[in-house]
């Protein structure tokens, strides 16, 4: 076990190697706890963040800057966090008073993940413990004084060879193991890419109000530095944070924040002009914004979803976008046929409801949230929207099967128990710009490592004449 804690130590160092000494102001002590508070109540966490830095005014660069770095560093590393809690306090955290298990997470990332300055400590020990003791009882603020040094002196203690690993991907074990199934010799090159600090920031441009020319040029003369993508034309990276609630651009609808990989969908799909489309788990209307745009905004897209949030944010997008071709359903997927009638659409998209984990770059505290026993149950969701799409397609139509999950159960498996039971379908091959699936001949696969964005996976398939 000493070998192993040298090199959780060591792995932890090499982490802090180059990183500038942190110097955290009192409002952006109580800043954090509430973003980290927030982010068990509001998801994703980037809402939670955004709410919490609105509320506590941080409103400079380049603190704003050095407390998102904290705040998704948090999220990322929570269950190795909270392991760290249970190891200090001995019990689990989930039973803490919530306000108190923030402030932990808080103190424990910055000590010992970061090198901080000593007057930063003291913010956290003075204005923390002020700062939970406001927020709930004083007797929790007393706590979190009393353990504050035996919190920040805090060094792992890795049980078995299993936690190792989880310290050195920074993800449950699960998860790792599926991953080395998965990726096997790449599987370093992964993590690697998943945990990596994101410079980017990736739009898309909605060519229906503007060329791409024209929004690169905006973005420069903002003092953006931009660069547009390889694989989609219409996809423009932006480095460094972007202030979305502030620019006209997005105001306006002429852009929207959408990953490469995303774009991709609806690109396969290749909608035209007059179509009939149905997208059966449309919402917030990524996508559906984007069949639109290729369709010119003539024709007709039913869009499906059941949650009442992302559709709210769906009609707000599609708005601002001038799209007025879509009608929205607020109804379960599988019910579509039943609606809509069989045999009615040239297209689908299942963008399908799924454990989402070929995102874990960008939701960083998914990977501590996600169940495995969820695989199973997103697979059966699928499985029946297949076949709810299936019977809305017209003879000669095309059906996209996509998720951004990295699981088989959710993506081969389920074609190929797909093609099974419908002898009218066929693949129709995939293997540009990604990479074909070393599973499933015929349907596609971005990783994060090889293609640097969120993993998907993509199965297109035609239903015969
Ligand atoms: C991957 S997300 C869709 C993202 C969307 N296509 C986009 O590009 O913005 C999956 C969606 O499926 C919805 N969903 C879950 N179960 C559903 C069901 N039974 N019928 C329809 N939608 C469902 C979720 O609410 C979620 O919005």
């Amino acid at each position: 076990m000493e070998e192993l804690l040298n090199a959780i130590i060591q792995l932890i160092e090499k982490e802090k190697e180059g990183e500038k000494k942190l110097s955290i102001p009192p409002k952006g002590v109580r800043a954090l706890i509430e973003a980290v508070r927030l982010a068990e109540i509001i998801k994703p966490s980037q809402y939670a963040k955004r709410e919490a830095f609105k509320k506590h005014q941080i409103d400079e660069y380049y603190l704003n800057r050095m407390l998102t770095m904290l705040f998704y560093d948090i999220m990322k590393k929570q269950g190795l966090i909270d392991r760290a809690i249970e190891d200090i306090v001995g019990v689990n955290p989930l039973i803490l008073d919530p306000w108190l298990r923030a402030a932990l997470r808080v103190v424990i990332d910055v000590s010992l993940f970061h090198p901080s300055k000593p007057s930063t400590l003291k913010a956290l020990k003075w204005k923390g413990s002020d700062f939970i003791s406001s927020k709930t009882h004083p007797y929790v603020g007393m706590y979190y004084w009393d353990i504050f040094d035996k919190v920040i002196s805090y060094k792992p203690r890795p049980k078995s060879r299993d936690e190792f690993l989880e310290w050195k991907y920074t993800a449950p074990i699960w998860f790792i193991k599926r991953i080395k199934r998965l990726l096997g010799e790449e599987t370093e090159q992964f993590f690697q890419a998943v945990n990596s600090k994101h410079n980017w920031t990736s739009i898309r441009v909605n060519t229906l109000k503007a060329t791409v020319e024209e929004v690169v040029e905006t973005l420069r003369s903002e003092g953006k530095e931009v660069k547009v993508n390889e694989r989609v034309p219409t996809i423009v990276k932006i480095k460094g944070p972007y202030d979305f609630d502030r620019s006209k651009l997005f105001r306006e609808g002429t852009i929207l924040v959408q990953e490469e990989a995303s774009a991709v969908a609806s690109l396969i799909l290749d909608p035209k002009p007059g179509m009939t489309v149905v997208d059966l788990a449309a919402a917030p209307g990524g996508k559906t914004s984007h069949i639109a745009e290729l369709m010119k905004n003539k024709g007709k897209i039913y869009a499906f979803d059941i949650d009442e949030f992302r559709i709210k944010r769906m009609r707000e997008i599609l708005k601002r976008m001038g799209i007025n071709i879509v009608k929205i359903i607020k109804k379960n997927g599988r019910k579509a046929p039943k609606i809509l009638g069989k045999e009615i659409a040239d297209r689908v998209l299942l963008d399908a409801p799924c454990t989402s984990s070929g995102t874990i770059g960008k939701n960083p505290e998914l990977r501590w949230r996600l169940r495995e026993v969820k695989i199973q149950e997103m697979a059966e969701l699928q499985k029946d929207l297949l076949k709810a799409a299936a019977q809305l397609l017209k003879p000669g139509g095309r059906l996209l099967y996509a998720t951004c999950s990295l699981f088989p159960e959710e993506n081969e498996e389920n074609i190929e128990w797909f093609l099974e039971i419908h002898d009218n379908f066929r693949l129709i091959p995939l293997n540009d710009p990604y990479d074909e699936s070393p599973l499933l001949k015929g349907t596609m696969r971005a990783y994060p490592h090889r293609h640097n964005t969120i993993g998907f996976f993509y199965a297109l398939l035609e239903k015969v004449e």
